[in-house]
């Protein structure tokens, strides 16, 4: 007799229903997706940046974006590039990669992969070293001229830690909410 939850008539059978997907994230794209994802909190009018620290077994154990010191309300601080150093951002705000190092989830980092949408800085370089972070995979080096970056690179260069762009396998990742409410209804 025929069960009638099973699907056994061949032609209501979807072949897209019945095989493993092909398209799904791989680990990389995953984990710099979230690092972009996490640099959509970042207030920053001009540069959002995002990090995701990931260990040996695949596991997040850290996630950061650009911002303002913790209980320093980001309304009374100024967020300019230029004019007096003082009245720019450039000396309040946190860097993704140290705020992704702080908010760990684990005792510590040491041996893990950063993801990063920007090459660090000289000053993030010095935070992945000493805690230990082995790897950076990274998507953009548009500062790659700037002293700050050449310093960077000799520092990782000198303490063994590699570094490597990301080439995207999806080249865009989208989630889009509508799309996602009308499938469910
Ligand atoms: O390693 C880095 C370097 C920079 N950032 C952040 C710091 C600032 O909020 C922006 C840079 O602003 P620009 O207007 O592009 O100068 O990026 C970071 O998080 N990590
Ligand atoms: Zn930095």
């Amino acid at each position: 007799m025929d069960n009638p939850c099973q699907q056994n008539d061949k032609e209501n059978v979807s072949p897209d229903l019945d095989t493993k997907r092909k398209d799904y994230l791989e680990w990389r794209d995953y984990f710099m997706s979230v690092a972009f994802l996490s640099a959509q909190r970042s207030k920053d009018p001009s540069t959002q940046v995002g990090a995701c620290i990931v260990n040996d077994e695949n596991k997040i154990v850290g996630i950061g974006y650009n911002g303002m010191p913790n209980h320093c309300s980001d309304d009374d601080l100024p967020w300019a590039r230029k004019g007096n150093w003082l009245d720019t951002k450039y000396p309040y705000v946190c860097h993704a990669e140290m705020n992704a190092i702080m908010n760990k989830n684990c005792s510590s980092v040491s041996g893990c992969t950063i993801y990063v949408a920007l090459f660090p800085c000289n000053e993030c370089a010095k935070l992945i070293i000493q805690s230990g972070i082995k790897k950076v995979i990274y998507m953009s080096d548009k500062h790659k001229e700037n002293d700050c970056m050449i310093a960077s690179r000799k520092l990782l260069d000198l303490a063994h830690v590699e570094y490597t762009q990301h080439i995207p396998k999806h080249r865009k990742i989208v989630i889009d909410f509508d799309n996602i409410n009308a499938r469910h209804k």
